[in-house]
């Protein structure tokens, strides 16, 4: 919908009206065109401004019709219209302009913006391109370098930058709207020649081709198979090109393809997954809008390793007041270094001073006890854990939260040494968690509805995107990767290579496939891991532990101290610290453990990788989801997306398997499973085999499914 009045004597001011951020819905439309004729047509009116609702310009098109029979007005003529009226049109920015809502104001012939509102072009990031024009206006304004870079990455601006850029005429501290009817009325008289962007010429710089060929480079590189990125580039080749209306032809042929690609389906799944996991439930039946967060003013991080640090910054920058513990004074000051400068090049990035003053370092325990709520990311020893928390909850006060950022621990087990169990639960960061946006908030079987509620929102203040789990070895996100892990070394046993493994997932398009991974994170890491677990004997090259099939090539390369990049050898060889180059020591060395163990070496394809590989991790899905350690598929998605480098235009691995087809999930596991019996992780999850059997419903019907599932359990 769109409001119409007269201000200011002989203003027409439209407002947009679709809370929560005015998204241009067909009744929008309908709107907008509706109150622009009125405008254009009353002639008391001399000039128009078009504003939003509640201080929110335009988020843009409404995403969730895209999947719909589209119905009303289409934007284009809209847009055009607007641009081609013969009274001054103004667009008044506040909050934010995006995607249709920025392409609505570039056919406007003036923009006037806040100073805190946000424009930019994001389509790319839903699977499209900017198709009301927005390839073929924007460079007019920019030039073609700063489109492109705005474009194929959706980047958001500040208002501040968009003047520089000339996307927007003018920067105000007061209301937009006010500051707009008033330059309205000043320009009511004023020709409009110059003031249409679409009969400007695209400004091209000499070596326009190879602009192009560095940017689709790019694209191709760091898109790791979205297509949406590469038209974006042919887009605004287009606009570089072609005069306006060709260029706009080209614009929607282009978004025609993506439009309708699975990829596009996926991105706007995974935007959708991204805002329901904010609405979280626990087993109990305790839910994010019944749980009030607790306010949190004090924190304090306890460990300052590689994941302190993140943290210690993470917060700082959300405005919180840290006090930062490192029991030993040397690793302290370089902490305190290290944070520093952390804190130093962010605020360079962002612009604004860096927020030194709001940390207070410190070797002394004690100095914790006034803060409202603790983050311990000591080393991962549960003995040394389960000692901090009982000194936590002595030094604490009574109604301070105590967090564990844990990748795996038993957060029960925490919480049974603290005298407030109740408010434990764990955190578990990324790395590097001043950057990463993923954040899983464990919830323990005691844990406080309000004690999750208040590390989700404290996540949400950070900049993260909370997910909340339950807790198990590994929650979510690091239980499925151990079998995924696991068919990795299978595979290497049966004949393939490290390169061959990883180059199958990474053509699928991880951002890095197992080994290399294993390489980054350390093969020392993941032998802990399996230490922990009772797994590893040293010296042993037995291949059943604990009854079941096992892998001792990773025990094998730690013997060897093969620790992988840290240690310029692993799966591969570093000659540089990033490279990896496959290393013909490690195939050697393979082939004399399948000579050993008499195991043939056969021929694998890439789709035995990926079955192997990405099935028995959705298999492992599925069983959190029947356990109810995970929601929903949502949230499982969410996890891998933004903490597992799980291709965005993929959706998620349970969206994944929607897409290739339940029953095809099921019966490649149990193919697999006929070849290796003794691999209980390709037993099919009887929650699969449900779904199956009641007719494979999509994904937003698994819910329900789940719910009856764990009912019966
Ligand atoms: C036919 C096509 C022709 C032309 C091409 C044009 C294409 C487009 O315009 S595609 C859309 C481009 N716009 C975006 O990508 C913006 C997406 N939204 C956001 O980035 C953010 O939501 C925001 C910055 C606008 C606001 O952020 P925040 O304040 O943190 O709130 P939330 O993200 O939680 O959003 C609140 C609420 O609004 C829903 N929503 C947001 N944007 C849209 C939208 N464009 N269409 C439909 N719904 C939108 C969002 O899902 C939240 O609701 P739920 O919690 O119920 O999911």
């Amino acid at each position: 919908m769109a409001q119409y009045s007269r201000v200011s004597g002989n203003v027409g001011l439209i407002t947009l009206q679709n809370p929560p951020v005015n998204a241009l819905s067909a009744a929008v439309r309908q709107g907008i065109v509706d109150t622009v004729k009125r405008a254009l047509g009353d002639p008391e009116v001399k000039s128009v401004v078009i504003c939003g609702q509640n201080g929110v310009f335009c988020g843009g098109a409404d995403i969730r019709e895209f999947g719909t029979h589209m119905t009303g007005p289409p934007l284009v003529p809209m847009i055009h219209a607007i641009e081609m009226a013969d009274k001054p049109v103004v667009a008044a920015i506040e909050g934010v302009a995006l995607g249709g809502g920025l392409e609505l104001a570039l056919g406007c012939h003036y923009r006037i913006a806040h100073t805190k509102a946000k424009v930019g072009l994001p389509e790319v990031t839903l699977g499209l391109l900017p198709a009301a024009g927005g390839t073929q206006r924007l460079p007019r304004l920019t030039g073609l370098p700063a489109a492109i870079a705005l474009i194929t990455t959706g980047r958001q601006i500040t208002t501040a930058e968009a003047l520089k850029l000339s996307i927007v005429d003018q920067v105000t501290d007061y209301s937009a709207v006010d500051t707009a009817v008033k330059f309205a009325k000043s320009v009511a008289e004023r020709s409009l020649d110059g003031r249409r962007v679409s009969e400007r010429p695209c400004p091209c710089p000499p070596d326009v081709d190879a602009l192009f060929e560095a940017a689709m480079q790019k694209v191709r590189q760091s898109a790791r198979g979205a297509i949406a990125p590469v038209a974006c580039v042919q887009a605004l080749q287009a606009a570089a090109t072609m005069p306006y209306a060709l260029g706009m032809q080209r614009e929607k042929e282009l978004m025609a393809t993506l439009f309708t690609s699975g990829q596009a389906r996926a991105l706007q799944y995974s935007f959708f997954a991204q805002r329901a996991v904010g609405r979280w439930s626990l087993p109990s039946g305790a839910r994010w809008d019944g749980s009030k967060p607790r306010p949190i003013r004090k924190t304090a991080v306890i460990g300052l390793g590689t994941m302190g640090r993140g943290i210690t910054v993470s917060l700082a920058q959300a405005g919180l007041s840290v006090i930062a513990v490192e029991a030993q004074e040397k690793p302290l000051k370089e902490a305190q270094q290290a944070i520093s400068g952390m804190l130093q090049r962010g605020a360079k990035r962002r612009g604004g001073a860096p927020p030194l003053d709001l940390i207070t370092y410190s070797a002394n325990l004690q100095a914790v006890a006034d803060v409202d709520l603790v983050i311990e990311a000591v080393f991962e020893d549960v003995a040394l854990k389960k000692q901090l928390f009982q000194h936590l909850s002595a030094i604490c006060k009574p109604e301070a939260f105590l967090c564990t950022n844990t990748s795996a621990l038993d957060i029960d087990l925490l919480a049974s040494q603290s005298r407030h169990p109740e408010l434990v639960v764990g955190m578990h960061f990324f790395a590097p968690a001043h950057v990463m946006k993923l954040l899983e908030v464990v919830h323990g079987s005691r844990s406080s509805p309000e004690a999750v509620a208040t590390a989700m929102n404290l996540g949400k203040q950070m900049g993260k995107v909370g997910v909340a789990v339950g807790n198990c070895h590994g929650f979510v996100g690091n239980r499925m990767l151990k079998p995924y892990l696991e068919q990795g070394l299978f595979l290497l046993e049966e004949g393939a290579t490290p390169e061959m493994v990883d180059g199958a997932l990474e053509e699928f398009g991880f951002a890095m496939g197992l080994f290399r991974m294993s390489d980054l994170s350390g093969i020392d890491v993941g032998w802990r891991v399996r230490k922990g677990e009772g797994l590893v004997q040293p010296g042993a090259s037995v291949r059943v532990r604990q009854g079941r099939r096992y892998s001792p090539l990773g025990d094998l390369l730690y013997e060897q101290g093969r620790f992988g990049q840290k240690t310029g050898r692993g799966w591969y060889r570093y000659d540089n610290r990033h490279e990896a180059k496959p290393d013909p020591w490690l195939n050697n060395f393979l082939e004399d453990y399948r000579a050993r163990h008499g195991l043939a070496a056969r021929r694998i394809e890439c789709q035995e990788v990926l079955e192997r590989c990405l099935y028995t991790l959705i298999n492992e899905g599925f069983r959190i989801l029947e356990e109810g350690i995970a929601a929903g598929p949502e949230d499982i998605d969410v996890i891998y997306v933004l903490g597992y480098g799980w291709p965005k235009h993929r959706g998620g691995p349970m969206y994944y398997a929607s897409m290739v087809g339940l029953i095809k999930v099921l019966e490649r596991l149990e193919h697999y499973l006929r070849a290796h019996p003794d691999v209980p992780s390709l037993q099919p999850c009887s929650l699969l085999r449900r779904l199956v059997a009641s007719g494979s419903p999509p994904i937003h019907k698994w819910r329900k499914i789940i719910k009856k599932t764990q009912s019966h359990l």
